[in-house]
């Protein structure tokens, strides 16, 4: 079988109820938003409707492997972490991502869901931190962002702009005061790597005042831009 018959049956028989389409599991340092600097175990799930032009996991579009909830539960169980990050790809993409955040809750993790903000977060357990992107004109995928979605954040969870140059910044600045997005949520802004300078961003945030927080992908500072970290 090739590769791209073998995934399309895939894709057309997730046997169980109850299984995942997984590109990996593996344990890091958080390397953003909130519980940055935790060990944290991260599950990536496969596949995503967008395509924002300076994705870092681009790898996560295609391919990965079905799993059932339990083998992933007890998989992550093995790297006796608090913290658990599921992200992708775009976690919601796939509808039983949310039985997964219920059963990771259930089991007594610290439980975050990075998120594109394209996908409806209503049906998200309320004890999982979403990170959720607020998409900027860069991404090249501003028109998928679904506003709705900020009537579903609590204080526990994030917005993060992810900016390429200062037209985004420009542009975060007007949705951040459009939406009181600051008194919703913490709000997050961080550079996207490689292209804006990170302390460009530094100072533009300071000398506008801003009540956001600056974040750097840690992990990249740690390990490089490379899979799996
Ligand atoms: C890879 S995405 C997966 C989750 C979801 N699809 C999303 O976009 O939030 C995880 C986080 O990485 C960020 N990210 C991806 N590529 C990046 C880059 N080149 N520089 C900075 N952040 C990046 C995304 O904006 C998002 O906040
Ligand atoms: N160390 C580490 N921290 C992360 N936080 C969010 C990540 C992601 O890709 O969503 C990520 C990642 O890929 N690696
Ligand atoms: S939504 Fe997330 S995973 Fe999808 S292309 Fe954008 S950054 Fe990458
Ligand atoms: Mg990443």
């Amino acid at each position: 079988m090739t590769a791209i018959v073998r995934e399309a049956a895939e894709a057309a028989a997730p046997a169980s109820a109850t299984r995942l389409r997984i590109t990996e599991i593996f344990h890091s340092i958080q390397g953003e938003a909130d519980a940055v600097g935790w060990p944290t175990v991260f599950v990536r799930l496969t596949g995503c409707p967008l395509r924002c032009t300076w994705c870092d996991t681009e790898y996560a579009f295609h391919g990965g492997q079905w799993r059932d909830l339990d083998t992933i539960l007890a998989e992550v169980a093995g790297y006796g972490a608090r913290h658990v990050c599921v992200t992708g790809g775009e976690p919601l993409a796939q509808k039983r991502c949310l039985a997964l955040l219920a059963r990771l809750c259930d089991a007594g993790y610290e439980v975050a869901l990075e998120t594109s903000g394209a996908l409806d977060v209503s049906g998200v357990d309320r004890r999982v931190r979403k990170v959720m992107d607020l998409k900027a004109p860069g991404s090249g995928e501003a028109a998928r962002n679904l506003w709705s979605n900020l009537e579903h954040l609590t204080p526990r969870d994030q917005v993060k702009c992810v900016l390429a140059d200062r037209a985004d910044y420009d542009w975060a600045v007007a949705r951040l005061r459009e939406h009181r997005l600051a008194e919703r949520c913490t709000v997050l802004f961080s550079p996207v790597h490689g292209a804006l300078a990170p302390r460009e961003l530094a100072e533009w945030i300071l000398a506008d005042r801003l009540p956001v927080r600056f974040q750097l992908q840690l992990h990249k500072a740690l390990w490089g831009d490379v899979p799996g970290r």
